[in-house]
This record gives C-alpha cells, sequence and structure tokens, in this order.
C-alpha cells in the first residue's frame, strides 16, 4: 500500500499545537503522527490524501501558529508496521498495567498484562485520553460490572475492564479497521466476554443496558450521543467520557445534565481530559 508522508512545520511550535494539529488530520484520514523538533510528520494512504482537506484543517487552524506542510510517496510501506515497530513502546500505567505489542518482550509481571498489536486502530494507550480513561478503569471496582465500550478502537479498555471483573462487555465501534482488530487483541489477551460490533449510537435500542459506559470518542460524537448513553445506562450507573480538551467540560456537563447525570470529577493530561458522570437513581 502507497502512503503519502506529509512534513509539517508548525511556527511557533509547541506541544498543544501538535496536538491539536494531529487530531484535526486524524478526521480527514491520517493515521500515524510523528512529533519533530519544529511539528509534526504524519502519514496517509494514498488513496485518502485530500490536498483541499489539508488545506481547510490549515485555514481553520484555531491555535496562533503559522503551519506549512511538504509531501512525498512513500511505495508500497505499510506504515502503520513501521510505526508500531519503531515507536510503539511498552506502556505501564501506575506500576499495575502494562501494554505491550506481541513483538515486545517485556515480562508480563504486572497486574494486568495486555498485549495489543494496534494494526490502524486508535488505541496503544499512548495517548492521554486512553490512559485517563485507564486510570479510571484501575481505580473503580468492576466487579460483575455489564459495560459499554463505545468507540473500542484496539478495545483496550473493554479488555482492561474484563480483566477487572466486567461482564458482560458490549464493545462497539464504527470503523471496520477496530472492528477487525478489537477482535484479534480480545483472543490475543484470551478475553471471551467481549461482544464487539460494528456501529454507531444507533446500536443501542435499550434492549440490553448498562452500569458503566466507558466513551473515548470526541467531543462532537460524544454531545450528540449523550441521550442515547444516558437511556442505556442504569439507574446509579456510571459514564467515563473522555477524547476532548479541559476547555469542553463545561459543554458536556450541560448536555449530561440535561439526560439525568449528574458531575462527579474531571481528571487531565496535557489539557486532554476526562470526565465521570452518575446516573442518580429515583428517589
Ligand atoms: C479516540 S479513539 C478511542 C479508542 C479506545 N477506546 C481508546 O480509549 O484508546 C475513538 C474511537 O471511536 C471510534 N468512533 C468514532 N466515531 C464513532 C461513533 N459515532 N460511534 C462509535 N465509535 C466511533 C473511532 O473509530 C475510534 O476507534
Amino acid at each position: 500500500m502507497n502512503y503519502i508522508e506529509a512534513v509539517f512545520l508548525c511556527n511557533p511550535h509547541s506541544e498543544i499545537i501538535t496536538e491539536v494539529l494531529s487530531a484535526e488530520l486524524a478526521d480527514i484520514g491520517f493515521e500515524s503522527f510523528v512529533d519533530t523538533e519544529t511539528g509534526s510528520t504524519a502519514y496517509i494512504q494514498e488513496s485518502l490524501y485530500n490536498k483541499e482537506a489539508i488545506d481547510l484543517v490549515l485555514e481553520n487552524f484555531p491555535l496562533e501558529s503559522k503551519i506549512t506542510y511538504t509531501v512525498s510517496l512513500i511505495e508500497g510501506r505499510d506504515w502503520n508496521e513501521e510505526w508500531e515497530k519503531n515507536y510503539f513502546k511498552p506502556l505501564i500505567i501506575d506500576d499495575r498495567c502494562i501494554i505491550q505489542s506481541t513483538f515486545h518482550n517485556e515480562p508480563a509481571s504486572y497486574e494486568y498484562n495486555i498485549y495489543i498489536d494496534p494494526k490502524m486502530a486508535f488505541g496503544t494507550g499512548h495517548h492521554q485520553t486512553t490512559e485517563l480513561m485507564i486510570r479510571e478503569i484501575l481505580n473503580m471496582d468492576f466487579t460483575g460490572k455489564s459495560v459499554l465500550d463505545m468507540g473500542c478502537g484496539t478495545a483496550i479498555l473493554g479488555i482492561l475492564a474484563s480483566m477487572r471483573g466486567a461482564d458482560p462487555i458490549l464493545a462497539i465501534d464504527i470503523d471496520e479497521w477496530a472492528y477487525d482488530n478489537a477482535k484479534e487483541n480480545l483472543d490475543l489477551n484470551k478475553v471471551s466476554n467481549i461482544d464487539v460490533q460494528i456501529g454507531g449510537a444507533d446500536l443501542l435500542t435499550g434492549a440490553q443496558t448498562f452500569d458503566v459506559i466507558l466513551a473515548n470518542i470526541n467531543r462532537n460524537i460524544l454531545l450528540n450521543d449523550i441521550h442515547v448513553y444516558a437511556s442505556v445506562l442504569n439507574p446509579e450507573g456510571i459514564l467515563f467520557m473522555s477524547g476532548f480538551y479541559t476547555e469542553d467540560i463545561p459543554a458536556l456537563t450541560d448536555e449530561c445534565n440535561k439526560h439525568g447525570l449528574t458531575f462527579v470529577h474531571s481528571n487531565n493530561k496535557d489539557n486532554w481530559a476526562n470526565v465521570k458522570f452518575i446516573k442518580k437513581g429515583l428517589v
């Protein structure tokens, strides 16, 4: 498969600027990002490359930075595989949980040992939002809880919830790659109580309800779908969300309040945030 390599130069340059740039490029099909001293190098399948879409992202870029870019073709290389091999390093969270790939050989000596071969799917634990969600799962009792992993990506969150005693678990992602990859990762981790489905919130008809919902997606999709999540959450159920910035918390809180969900707390890392809400039972 051919890839386009796009080298972005940001002036001025900061971590937040490259993070926002990566998030916006991901929305138009870029799939791997490498931070550089002056910006970011990003990769997209040749068939998905669209110059107008990039120019639009740069034109409407929300932060103060002049961003220019150059592109070149990389022939016949699976860039994602290269990214995995060169940049996906084992990640240890709070000395309790290790996330590594099958080509790493770290000892599986932690409380939770997770193997992820991410292919194209998001969720190696290296993104701040995944890490924030992992911490929430480590800090809550999941024994016997029914869980929805919405926007599951690699299914990393569902897998950890399963290891923490959750059952049953439904994992949903709109992306076919994520669906295939989630299934592979369930096998790798010998997790058998997660049902994976392709689709969006329209799959949540109410036939199945949940004690906990994990949704690490993005601000706009969450704002759009919170009412559906609220409708399939059991009384006293918990909604954890991430995939947005700290400044998005008030808008998400307003929407949650409209649907009977009460704010419990939030955490953040590098301006990325996660929030916890509870659905108060009937008094
Ligand atoms: C930020 S990634 C999170 C992956 C993983 N849960 C994690 O925490 O690392 C968001 C995922 O949501 C999926 N997604 C995007 N829109 C969605 C929607 N409307 N419904 C379900 N999944 C969606 C994407 O395909 C992507 O895999």
